[in-house]
């Protein structure tokens, strides 16, 4: 899968053709009376018709069978703990920390069978909130593909490459890079072995890079290292074939007699893709004080109040720290924000233990967190010198202007919560003294 290719930009418009299939986009329109090779025109709107054209989302695929050719949905079963109910459990203003989430060892479990929702927020049907979900499998899905009525997937493994083919081709996401799977595209995950990772689901909006303000044209996630699939379609002869649809919170089966991996050409700039978040520009201080952790966003879902986002996906990646005269660590806070972090690799710089990767964090909206008491003691007396940090590793963040609700899978079935986590926090003394 590694050799896939892909299209670089990102809000580009695009166009693709499989190569066994030249001139298979209709040229000069969209809908001719009868597209090449016999195909069906579908088009894949992803904002409304009449949007501003500087926000206006669609695709038009060129497919061997309309995706309308399907049997009715029946409730789809074996996907237990997605919910979107956050009603589950009383509200829980602690922070709150998960270890590690198993990965099934025994019981063969897909991406969908093993998607899990954490904690969220809103209402799939008012099309405003979000889900935290994670998922945990080890095997690929067959003859199956999966779409989301309800929002955008941006998916971060932290174990195991993900294969996804598209209907707009394949791509290939490992630890350390990240995807965008936008409303409604229908996709599969092909695993090579345990498989873990994070996923935001966003139901307001798209994803998009963030603004620059003075930083300038360039710099964070540049729009050039973001990849889109190129067309690709299944010429298997496939007569058994089922779309998983997730509709209103509640996850549905259709059975097909064609793949949905039949487009054989397309265009547009409603796109998955992926992006390497080794590729992200760090920009921070150079001379004193923590910046907020703002200048590390990735991708952002805005609300409709101006530099509120429904969801920032913010990484803290390996960079230089410089800064002099100052606590170089996190600060201690209270956010009107809710914080959900997880770990991709390694350690994060404000914990010295007990935040792992494969595991989360939540600070809920004024929920006060900061350094443990060992960080603090060792980064309020280091000798401040210009220092490699977080090197080797990726944490991240999502960050929601949305008060999160915790599933009662996350609170309690899923057993991982950390109950000694306060504990962390508890042997900062107070050091006061009226005379210094
Ligand atoms: O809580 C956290 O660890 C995330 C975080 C990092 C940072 O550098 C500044 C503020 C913040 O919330
Ligand atoms: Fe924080």
């Amino acid at each position: 899968m590694s050799k896939n290719k892909y299209l670089t930009g990102f809000g580009s418009h695009f166009s693709s053709e499989d190569p066994r299939c030249p001139n298979a986009l209709p040229a000069g329109q969209n809908s001719p009376q009868q597209c090449a090779y016999g195909l069906y025109a579908e088009q894949l709107s992803g904002t409304a018709f009449t949007a501003p054209r500087t926000e206006n989302l669609r695709t038009w695929l060129y497919r061997k069978v309309p995706s309308a050719v399907h049997k009715p949905f029946v409730q789809y079963k074996d996907c237990q703990y997605l919910n979107q109910n956050w009603d589950e459990r009383p509200p829980n203003p602690n922070q709150l920390r998960w270890k590690p989430f198993d990965i099934p060892v025994q019981k063969p479990v897909t991406f969908v069978e093993g998607l899990h929702t954490v904690c969220g927020a809103g209402d799939t049907r008012g099309r405003h909130g979000l889900a935290v979900h994670v998922y945990m499998c080890n095997k690929s899905m067959e003859n199956t593909a999966f779409y989301n009525s309800d929002g955008d997937f941006l998916i971060v493994p932290q174990q195991g490459v993900l294969n996804i083919t598209t209907e707009l081709g394949k791509m290939s996401v490992a630890p350390n890079e990240i995807c965008v799977i936008p409303l409604g595209i229908r996709f599969a995950v092909d695993v090579e072995g345990p498989t873990r990772g994070y996923i935001l689901e966003v139901y307001d909006n798209h994803f998009r890079i963030p603004d620059l303000g003075p930083i300038g044209a360039n710099g964070l996630a540049n729009p050039r290292d973001f990849k889109t699939p190129v067309a690709w379609f299944d010429d298997r002869q496939i007569v058994d074939f089922q779309i998983i649809s997730k509709f209103q919170g509640s996850l549905f089966v259709a059975k097909q007699n064609h793949s949905a991996f039949d487009v054989v050409a397309w265009h547009g700039n409603y796109v998955p893709y992926k992006y390497d978040l080794s590729n992200f520009m760090v920009i921070n201080s150079v001379s004193f004080d923590h910046c907020d952790p703002s200048i590390f966003t990735v991708l952002t879902c805005p609300s409709s109040r101006p530099g509120t986002a429904i969801a920032d996906f913010v990484i803290f990646p390996p960079r230089w720290s410089v800064q002099e005269h100052t606590f170089r660590p996190p600060y201690y806070h209270r956010n009107c924000m809710s914080e959900f972090m997880g770990l991709i690799l390694g350690r994060y710089e404000a914990k010295e233990e007990g935040f792992v990767a494969g595991g989360a964090t939540l600070h809920s909206i004024m929920t006060p967190h900061g350094p443990d008491a060992k960080c603090y003691e060792a980064a309020s007396k280091d000798n401040l010198r210009p220092e490699r940090i977080a090197e080797g590793t990726q944490a991240f963040m999502f960050e929601s202007s949305l008060s999160l609700a915790v599933t009662k899978w996350g609170e309690e079935t899923c057993k991982k919560i950390d109950s000694q986590y306060y504990e962390c926090w508890q042997a900062l003394n107070n050091n006061f003294q009226l005379k210094m």
